[in-house]
């Protein structure tokens, strides 16, 4: 009997690709440990290794296959030995961030993915300003977020803080689960769907493999016990894997990430009121530092913008802009920010000569 690649989120956009690949067979990876991977066929898991000319040919980390990716490989049989990926098939969605101890290396999180549940625990994890920083990615990603604040058993004051999440998290849903007594896992499971991929992601500790296992009915993914009042914990996944619900649907379990650099975000979607708190701004250019008529310092002082939230906007605006570049354009951008423009710049330093002559 031949598997059913539509139930692990195959769809026509993926088999058209595929049929440029002429003797070769489609599958889906599950899992990623260094350069061996898993992967789903129609006949079931074989263990793979990229080809050496995608390993050749590959621009960084990113080139490389992620979990949730569909790939070409060459053989379905498990006797003959390793399958072979030699091709990887465009990307619909991926998370990604900047490949830690890289200067600027894109790393792929998760691809292919529906729905992305940012994970954050009630108790320890809880950081407005990290969501913040996902949700940047995440609405970058293609995926649509989700904002799943775990551990709810261990919080005391559950309103107060979703109260302050959805003061951070425009037009997204957020939902409060515990995996102790069960709260909001029907909630969870209203986004799994026949051959939809969601994607837990978060810190490390925050209940992401805890809460798959209670979705699969059963203690597939090993989790670290951990002490009560220190949820940062140790990691406990070590590699990621892809999921077949039971009642339909793929799920994504990510290793916690103890650091989420941004390779690339968008943050208009994250930062919507302040961008629409901008076009009162006197000045088309206001940087909102201290411009007359600022819109944006306005709101700050009635107390309709955190200070701290806007902070958290211009640090990820800075990330972005500096990291995103290479050194040239980075010095470039330094002398845009403090000149506005090179024509600007040589008109203060001529200015500054004549007032030495003077
Ligand atoms: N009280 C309580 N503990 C939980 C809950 N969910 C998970 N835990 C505990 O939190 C610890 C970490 O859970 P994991 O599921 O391993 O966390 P993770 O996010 O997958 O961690 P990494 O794999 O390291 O990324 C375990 O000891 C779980 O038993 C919850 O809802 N309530
Ligand atoms: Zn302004």
């Amino acid at each position: 009997m031949t598997l059913n690649l539509y139930k692990y989120g195959l769809d026509d956009y993926f088999v058209n690709e595929s049929l440029i690949y002429t003797n070769l067979f489609i599958a889906r990876v599950t899992e990623q440990h260094r350069e061996q991977y898993k992967v789903i066929t129609e006949y079931g898991e074989l263990n793979a290794v990229v080809s050496g000319k995608l390993a050749y040919h590959a621009d960084g980390k990113a080139g490389f296959p992620a979990v949730g990716d569909w790939v070409m490989i060459d053989r379905v049989d498990e006797n003959s030995g390793h399958a072979v990926i030699h091709h990887i098939l465009g990307r619909k969605s991926r998370f990604t961030r900047k490949a830690a101890g890289t200067a600027n290396e894109e790393q792929i999180v998760a691809a292919n993915i529906d729905t992305i549940f940012i994970c954050m625990s009630l108790n320890a994890d809880f950081n407005l300003r990290r969501l913040e920083r996902y949700l940047t990615i995440a609405w970058e990603s293609m995926a649509t977020p989700v904002i799943v604040l775990t551990k709810s058993d261990l919080c005391e004051d559950v309103r107060l803080k979703l109260n302050e999440v959805t003061s951070v998290a425009m037009g997204v849903d957020v939902v409060v689960c515990s995996a102790e007594n069960s709260d909001g896992l029907d909630v969870i499971l209203t986004y799994t769907k026949p051959g939809k991929t969601i994607a837990f992601i978060g810190s490390s500790g925050v209940g992401k493999s805890t809460l798959i296992n209670r979705l699969m009915g059963q203690d597939i993914l090993a989790t670290k016990q951990i002490r009560r009042d220190d949820d940062k914990g140790r990691h406990a996944t070590t590699h990621r894997q892809l999921l077949l619900l039971p009642n339909g649907g793929i799920a994504i379990d990510t290793p916690g990430m103890r650091e989420l650099k941004i390779f690339t975000g968008d943050l208009s979607k994250t930062f919507e009121d302040i961008d629409e708190l901008a076009l009162g701004c006197k000045y088309k250019n206001c940087a909102h530092s201290n411009e007359p008529g600022c819109a944006v310092r306005q709101a700050i002082k009635n107390g309709i913008l955190s200070e701290k939230r806007f902070e958290s906007y211009q640090k990820l605006q800075r990330e972005m802009s500096y990291d995103g570049l290479n050194a040239r354009q980075r010095e470039n951008e330094k002398i845009n920010r403090m000149f506005g423009s090179k024509a600007e710049m040589k008109q203060a330093f001529r200015q500054i000569k004549g007032n030495k002559k003077r």
